[in-house]
């Protein structure tokens, strides 16, 4: 057992030197070439460039010493020419206005090159869930409900979970909005529990899509995914089921890490041991010795490293050192664009966050779809449903890079924005 208290190595994993990239300036740098690739005038990225609604509440939560904390919660909506908003809500420290006003940017991108009848939300409060009982936790999840209900709707923004979010809070969420609503609302909501209206194959959907879209890449370089060593950055809901599906197909798991650092084997991790011993927010470090620093972490060999945390991960400052041929983006901005360009020198091959975290959001339609027709599918159904999409989009991403001489990433917010602006001239609002 590491010597050092848990929550001082908490502590140190939330404040991992992320550099002062703003993920909201970087994503709009990139939408604005993306559009001017396509030939679209600044008119367009004028309305792209920000959510065309965000809203901030404040959140009295009475706590369970008695004493009332407020709490500052966002909900970010991107665009609506498409149809309903739609993403997660993430419960984290570090949540800011401009981050989520970059994620709900990203959800469009997603949700456009899937070809998802929405466009992108997402929201987020400022706290720190894993100091919360969990009774407080559900006054905070209710109360954000409460704030927000004037937007959202099945027909209007429908979240779903995120960072240190999960099928409770969704559970939560569903039950407050359906009683200011006095109408029962499966469809307001996706990553429910099963027993309430979740889809089959929700859970793993993120994990899944993201392993799928790393085969798709390592058979584009020739290799096989049963040669490949990957390290996984984050043990939570996504990094973890990534680790499981790869181990239950016979891949090398060499590396995970979770807030409090990393562990790596060369010859392999024990995954299902790992898993056994992880909580419920994705830590595992705190029962073993030998812990890398994040920062080492991400040095370790590998053949495809899967960032499966937070922002900005991958930065000028150690892009040159990360020992890998192919980056499968599992978090939502994990890489700075200057660590773009050092990775694309060198060759590495990158699978972008809004491509290959879409499983995710693909399947919270397929739930919202289920909901709305009360007609539920089987886990095949499903998740055949989703890998059709995803190598669709993966092939189109590549192919489009290659068209356009572009990297994946420009590629990928080429072909994810184009649809809100031709949504947008056709309603005439352009
Ligand atoms: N849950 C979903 O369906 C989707 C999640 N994502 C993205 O995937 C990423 C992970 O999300 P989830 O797995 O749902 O979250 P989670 O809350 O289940 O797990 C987060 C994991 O990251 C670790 N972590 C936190 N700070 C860290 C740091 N500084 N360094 C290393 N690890 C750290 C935590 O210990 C935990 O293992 C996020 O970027 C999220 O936006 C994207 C698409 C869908
Ligand atoms: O499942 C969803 O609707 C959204 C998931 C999400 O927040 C994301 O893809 O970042």
């Amino acid at each position: 057992m590491s010597t050092e208290p848990v929550s001082k190595r908490l502590a140190a994993g939330a404040s991992m030197p992320a550099p002062s990239d703003n993920v909201l300036t970087n994503t709009q740098n990139a939408v604005h070439e993306a559009l001017q690739r396509l030939g679209y005038d600044d008119t367009v990225y004028e309305l792209l460039k920000e959510p065309v609604r965000v809203l901030t509440v404040r959140i009295p939560v009475r706590m369970d010493n008695g004493e009332t904390q407020v709490f500052t919660g966002y909900r970010a909506q991107h665009n609506d020419s498409i149809g309903p908003t739609k993403g997660g809500i993430r419960f984290h420290p570090n949540v800011t206005l401009d981050e989520v006003k970059a994620l709900s940017i990203w959800m469009s991108i997603k949700c456009g090159i899937f070809n998802l009848p929405y466009g992108g939300a997402k929201g987020g409060i400022i706290c720190d869930p894993r100091e919360m009982s969990i009774v407080e936790q559900e006054r905070l999840a209710r109360g954000y409900v409460r704030a927000v209900s004037q937007i959202v709707g099945p027909a209007k923004d429908i979240p779903a979970p995120d960072v240190y979010t999960n099928p409770q809070i969704m559970a939560w969420m569903y039950d407050e909005y359906s009683r200011i609503r006095e109408l029962d609302s499966p469809n307001f909501i996706t990553g429910k529990p099963l027993v309430l209206g979740g889809s089959q194959g929700r859970e793993k959907a993120t994990a899944l899509g993201v392993v799928i879209a790393m085969r798709e890449a390592a058979a584009k370089l020739g290799k096989n995914m049963q040669d490949l060593s990957v390290n996984i950055q984050g043990f939570g809901n996504v990094g973890s089921n990534v680790a499981l599906i790869l181990h239950e197909m016979g891949v090398r798991v060499t590396g995970i890490s979770d807030a409090g650092g990393g562990l790596y084997n060369e010859k392999g991790l024990n995954i299902a041991e790992l898993i056994d011993q992880k909580d419920s927010f994705g830590m595992v470090t705190p029962a073993y010795q030998n812990v890398l620093s994040n920062e080492d972490f991400l040095l370790q060999p590998c053949d495809v490293l899967i960032p499966a945390a937070l922002e900005n991960q991958i930065h000028s400052g150690n892009a040159d050192q990360i020992k890998t041929s192919i980056i499968v983006e599992a978090a939502n901005g994990p890489t700075t664009p200057k660590a773009d360009e050092i990775l694309m020198h060198k060759g590495v091959l990158l699978i972008p966050d809004v491509l290959a975290n879409a499983g995710g959001v693909t399947v919270s339609y397929f739930e919202w779809v289920q909901n709305n027709q009360g007609w539920y599918w089987t886990e095949e159904e499903v998740n055949q449903r989703m890998e059709d999409l995803m190598v669709k989009s993966v092939h189109n991403i590549l192919q489009t890079a290659e068209r356009y001489r572009v990297s994946t990433r420009l590629a990928a917010y080429m072909v994810g924005m184009r649809p809100y602006a031709e949504a947008m001239r056709w309603r005439g609002w352009m």
